[in-house]
C-alpha cells in the first residue's frame, strides 16, 4: 500500500521556557501542507524483518536512523509483524522546518497499524509517534493544531488557508533542528497565539511571530532576505516555518516568484 506523507509549517512559534529534560516548551500552530513525500510498504512472505529502500532527496543518515524505520522498530518490539518490504521517496526537504521525517514516521506507524490490524487507537498511535519526535503526533490526525508543552500537545484550531495561495521556497542549506533551539533565549508569549491564530491571515504581520527567526536570521540573512522577497511580491503574512530553513509566505493570489528560483526550492500553492 502506498501513502503521501505530508509537510507542515508554524504559524507563530513562541519558546516559553527551559524544561528539566532539557526540551523546551512552546506553543505554535501546526498547518498541514500540500507538499509530499511517497511511502509504500508491501508484506514480503519470501523476507524476513524489515527491507528498506530510499530514493529522491538524499538523507546523510545510516538506515537505522531513518524515522521510518525507527517506527518500524518501535512496533516490531510490541507486535508479531510479518515481513515487509519498505520505500521511502523523499521529496520534502530536511533540515526545512516542514516536519517532512516526522511525518514519515507517523505515517510509518498508521501505514503498518492499517496493513496489519494492529487495532492501535488514534491516541495510542500519539503515544508512539511521541517517543519518536515532538512533531510527530501532529501527523496522526494531520489536522490544524495549537500545540504546547514540548510541541506534542494539542488542541484544535480554525485555521484554514484553503482560499489562500501558499508559497514555500527552501533555500540550499539545511538547519538542524537542536542546534537551533540551543540558540534561543525563552521568553514569556505577548498574548495567546491559539486565540489570535483564528484572526484572519491579514493580521498575522503584527501579531504572531516565530522566536526562531531572531537568531537563525543573524546567522543566515538570505532567509530574512527570502522572507522579505515574500512581502514585496504581495504576501499578506510571511514566517520561517519552526526552526527552518524554509520560509512561507500566505498570498491572497496566484503568484509566480522566478526570482527566487534560481538559488531554491519554490513550492506553490501548498496550503
Ligand atoms: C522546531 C519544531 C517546531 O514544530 O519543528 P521543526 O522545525 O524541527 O520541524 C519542533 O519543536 C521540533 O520537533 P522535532 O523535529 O520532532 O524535534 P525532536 O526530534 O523532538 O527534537 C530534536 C531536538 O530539538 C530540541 N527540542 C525539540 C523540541 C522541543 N520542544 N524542545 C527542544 O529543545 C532538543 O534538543 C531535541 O533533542
Ligand atoms: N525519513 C526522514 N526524512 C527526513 N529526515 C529524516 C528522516 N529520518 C530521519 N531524519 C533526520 O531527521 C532530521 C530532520 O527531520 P525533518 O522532520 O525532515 O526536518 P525538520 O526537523 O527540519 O522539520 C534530519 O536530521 C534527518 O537526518
Amino acid at each position: 500500500m502506498t501513502v503521501f506523507p505530508n509537510a507542515k509549517i508554524n504559524i507563530g512559534l513562541t519558546i516559553t521556557g527551559k524544561r528539566s529534560d532539557g526540551y523546551h516548551n512552546i506553543e505554535t500552530v501546526l498547518y498541514p501542507l500540500k507538499i509530499y513525500d511517497v511511502l509504500e510498504i508491501i508484506p514480503n512472505p519470501d523476507g524476513e524483518g524489515l527491507e528498506f529502500s530510499i530514493s529522491g532527496e538524499s538523507l546523510a543518515i545510516p538506515e537505522e536512523e531513518n524515522l521510518c524505520v525507527k517506527a518500524f522498530r518501535l512496533l516490531e518490539e510490541r507486535y508479531r509483524l510479518p515481513a515487509v518490504k519498505m520505500h521511502l521517496h523523499k521529496d520534502i526537504p530536511s533540515g526545512a522546518g516542514l516536519g517532512g521525517g516526522s511525518s514519515d514516521a507517523a505515517y510509518t506507524l498508521r501505514l503498518l497499524n492499517d496493513l496489519f490490524g494492529l487495532g492501535i487507537s488514534r491516541e495510542g498511535l500519539k503515544d508512539y509517534a511521541r517517543l519518536l519526535g515532538s512533531d510527530c503526533a501532529f501527523f496522526i490526525d494531520n489536522e490544524p493544531v495549537y500545540a504546547f508543552g514540548k510541541g506534542d500537545d494539542f488542541r484544535p484550531v480554525r485555521v484554514d488557508l484553503s482560499d489562500y495561495f501558499l508559497v514555500v521556497v527552501m533555500p540550499d542549506l539545511a538547519i538542524a533542528t537542536a542546534r537551533a533551539y540551543a540558540g534561543v533565549r525563552p521568553r514569556k508569549p505577548l498574548f495567546s497565539l491559539e486565540a489570535k491564530s483564528s484572526n484572519p491571515p491579514e493580521e498575522w504581520k503584527a501579531l504572531v511571530q516565530n522566536d526562531f527567526e531572531e537568531t537563525i536570521f543573524k546567522e543566515f540573512p538570505e532567509l530574512s532576505g527570502i522572507k522579505e522577497s515574500l512581502y514585496a511580491a504581495g504576501a499578506l503574512y510571511a514566517s520561517m516555518s519552526g526552526s527552518g530553513a524554509a520560509v512561507y509566505g500566505i498570498f491572497r493570489e496566484k503568484v509566480h516568484l522566478p526570482e527566487l528560483e534560481g538559488d531554491c526550492r519554490v513550492f506553490y500553492d501548498a496550503g
